[in-house]
């Protein structure tokens, strides 16, 4: 089920200018591009098949983050080159949205869920979990597939149709997940700088998490009013202004 993208023509209802751009960008980029995408599709593989075999071995999400926790370190790190395949212009997507996108992941891995161990066998870890590592098996496949011009009409449809349930879903997980971090942060301090000391500058994490979980509420609607968009484009053909390009 190759979508019609094969031989440069534009898809019934898709992005016609697509296949051009993609012409546009030099072999260097796409061959990077391709295994860039490779690498993350089979690396939110692996991460999918360990934690359904974890489930069917322990019967329990308790001891889940533990075991995966070094392959999603490793693999939503490595998503930082996002922002910069922005940045260089090798991918038409925003800066902004791929920005905050991908900084709020690292956020919720190192300055949450690593840090905060006594969070890590949260059910809400798991809400994240899933809905991430769904998310993108879908959304790599769908960039090699299309670099590749051989796109599958079932993986267009899931990238562009998935997130409307995933994408509420992790955003709960992650909010519920800092929510449960909150006694522990207050109670121990960590990250959090005093007065007095020698600079003169205080920080309270504790704070700046609650500040955090408030961020969801302006920047949340506009990643998914963006998707909304990009859909409308994508599976109907509709052209789209983007307010920030
Ligand atoms: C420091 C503390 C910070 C705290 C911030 C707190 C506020 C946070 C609020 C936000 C919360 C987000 C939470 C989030 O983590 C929750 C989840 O993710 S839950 C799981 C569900 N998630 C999703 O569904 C994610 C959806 N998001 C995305 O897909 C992208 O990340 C996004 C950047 C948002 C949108 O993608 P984009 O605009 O790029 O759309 P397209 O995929 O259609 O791509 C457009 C064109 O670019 C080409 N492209 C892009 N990347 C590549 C690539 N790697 N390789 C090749 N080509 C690429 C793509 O093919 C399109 O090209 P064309 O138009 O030519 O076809």
């Amino acid at each position: 089920m190759a979508s019609s993208e094969e031989d440069g023509a534009p898809e019934a209802g898709g992005d016609r200018e697509a296949p051009r751009r993609r012409r546009r960008l030099g072999s260097l980029a796409t061959a990077w591009l391709t295994f860039y995408n490779v690498a993350m599709t089979a690396g939110w593989l692996v991460l999918a098949i360990a934690m359904v075999r974890f489930y069917m071995e322990k019967g329990t999400h308790r001891g889940l983050y533990k075991s995966i926790q070094k392959t999603l370190k490793f693999f939503q790190t490595f998503a930082l080159l996002e922002i910069v395949h922005c940045l260089i212009g090798i991918v038409p997507t925003s800066v902004l949205v791929t920005g905050v996108q991908v900084s709020s992941r690292i956020f919720m891995v190192w300055l949450v869920t690593h840090s905060i161990k006594p969070i890590q066998n949260e059910e809400s870890v798991v809400l994240f979990l899933v809905s991430w590592t769904v998310t993108e098996i879908t959304r790599y496949s769908f960039y090699t597939f299309s670099l590749l011009n051989h796109l599958p009409y079932f993986i267009k449809w899931a990238r562009y149709n998935f997130f409307i349930i995933l994408y509420p879903v992790g955003v709960a997980g992650e909010l519920l997940t800092i929510y449960a971090a909150l006694p522990y942060v207050k109670k121990t301090g960590m990250f959090s700088i005093r007065l007095p000391n020698k600079y003169n500058v205080s920080f309270d994490y504790y704070y700046f998490l609650l500040i955090t979980m408030a961020s969801y509420i302006p920047l949340f609607p506009q990643l998914y009013f963006h998707m909304l968009r990009q859909r409308r484009k994508v599976l109907h053909g509709e052209a789209v202004v983007e307010k920030d390009e």
